[in-house]
């Protein structure tokens, strides 16, 4: 605050507003992924079904300030750098890019602050979750149209497009391609992390010189689950092609999944994207709340995170 802020503070508020607007960055899960083929980039071709957890970060905003800038904060905050190549400022430097020339010329700088509650490197797409709130966050204030965000959203990562929306859809092509996907029961849903990162490239690196594609029927999916254990029963019949590759290079994965299948009323246990948060799916979100406490003695003991609850939405509009 400057000498002049002090005795003229309306002067100072009406020169320097403070937006303050926050969105919450949903964790993705894949409920199932299967890899159908390769790009001539080597990038892989996906059909998956990507439905989105209560469990969050959060993205605050305020401004206009002089430059754009991070602050991070939050459990999983430490050991994430806030620099030019998080996700967060990566968003908003490719949308102010993009509104500062194609849009209507707003290009105000904001303060952003990440509060990390999921773990990074896990398979849930935290960092796309938190790219593609601050693309929202961000268009929001500069009036862009959200439909114009998903090509920006493609270029930050394969998992960003999906995560616009943060509603349950069938991930096509590397993920840009998103399809109508069931509406789903309101299932319970229980996610555990070991606590070891697992890179995305070497696990698909690992599934390729593992045997890589299987020929398979793709998966026949009903327009709604009423029921989690009609989904479930469907959801048996597909899974994650990166699961294997994953517990190649992170056998505690094994032991994870071990773990939530021994839960009571454990309908499901699966692993999401390339590891290593694997979940579990429950009649409903009291009975997964009630099978995290039975873990959670184990789980803290080994310096496993945790999260129950339930789907963040269950219908795709
Ligand atoms: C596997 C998935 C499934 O939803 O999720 P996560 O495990 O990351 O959560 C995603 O496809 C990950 O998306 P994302 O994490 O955005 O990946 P990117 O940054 O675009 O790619 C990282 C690297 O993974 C490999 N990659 C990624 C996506 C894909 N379809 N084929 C690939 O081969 C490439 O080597 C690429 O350079
Ligand atoms: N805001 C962010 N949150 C998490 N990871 C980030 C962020 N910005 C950049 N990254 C980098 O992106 C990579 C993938 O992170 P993340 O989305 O958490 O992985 P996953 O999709 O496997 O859950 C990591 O290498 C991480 O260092």
């Amino acid at each position: 605050m400057t000498f002049s802020d002090m005795i003229y503070p309306e002067t100072a508020a009406a020169l320097h507003p403070a937006v303050i607007t926050q969105d919450f960055a949903h964790a993705k899960i894949n409920l199932f992924l299967h890899i159908t083929g390769r790009r001539p980039d080597g990038y892989h071709l996906l059909d998956s079904l990507a439905v989105f957890a209560g469990a969050a970060d959060r993205v605050t905003l305020t401004g206009p300030t002089e430059s754009m800038s991070l602050t991070i904060q939050g459990h999983f905050g430490q050991g994430l750098e806030a620099d030019s190549q998080n996700l967060v400022l990566r968003a908003a430097r490719a949308l102010q890019e993009k509104a500062g020339t194609a849009f209507n010329g707003a290009t105000e700088n904001f303060r952003l602050e990440l509060e990390k509650n999921l773990p990074v490197s896990s398979g849930i797409g935290g960092g796309s979750a938190d790219a593609a709130a601050t693309l929202r966050l961000l268009a929001q204030e500069w009036d862009v149209d959200q439909a114009e965000l998903f090509p920006i959203a493609a270029k930050l990562g394969a998992d960003v497009p999906v995560c616009i929306a943060q509603r349950p859809a069938r991930m096509l092509g590397i993920g840009e391609i998103l399809a109508p996907a069931p509406i789903l029961p309101d299932a319970g849903l229980l996610l555990v992390n070991p606590g070891v990162g697992v890179s995305t490239p070497d696990v698909f690196r690992a599934f390729a010189s593992g045997g890589g594609i299987v020929e398979r029927p793709e998966a026949c999916l009903p327009s709604r689950w009423d029921d989690a254990r009609d989904m479930v029963s469907d959801l048996k019949a597909t899974t994650n092609d990166l699961q294997a590759p994953a517990m190649s290079q992170c056998p505690v994965i094994g032991t994870v999944l071990a773990s939530i299948d021994s839960l009571p009323d454990c309908l499901l246990s699966r692993m999401s994207g390339s590891g290593a948060t694997c979940f579990g799916i429950f009649p409903d979100p009291e009975s997964a709340c009630q099978a995290a406490m039975l873990l959670n003695t184990q789980a803290a003991r080994l310096g496993w995170w945790t999260w129950a609850g339930g789907f963040h939405h269950t219908t795709a509009s």
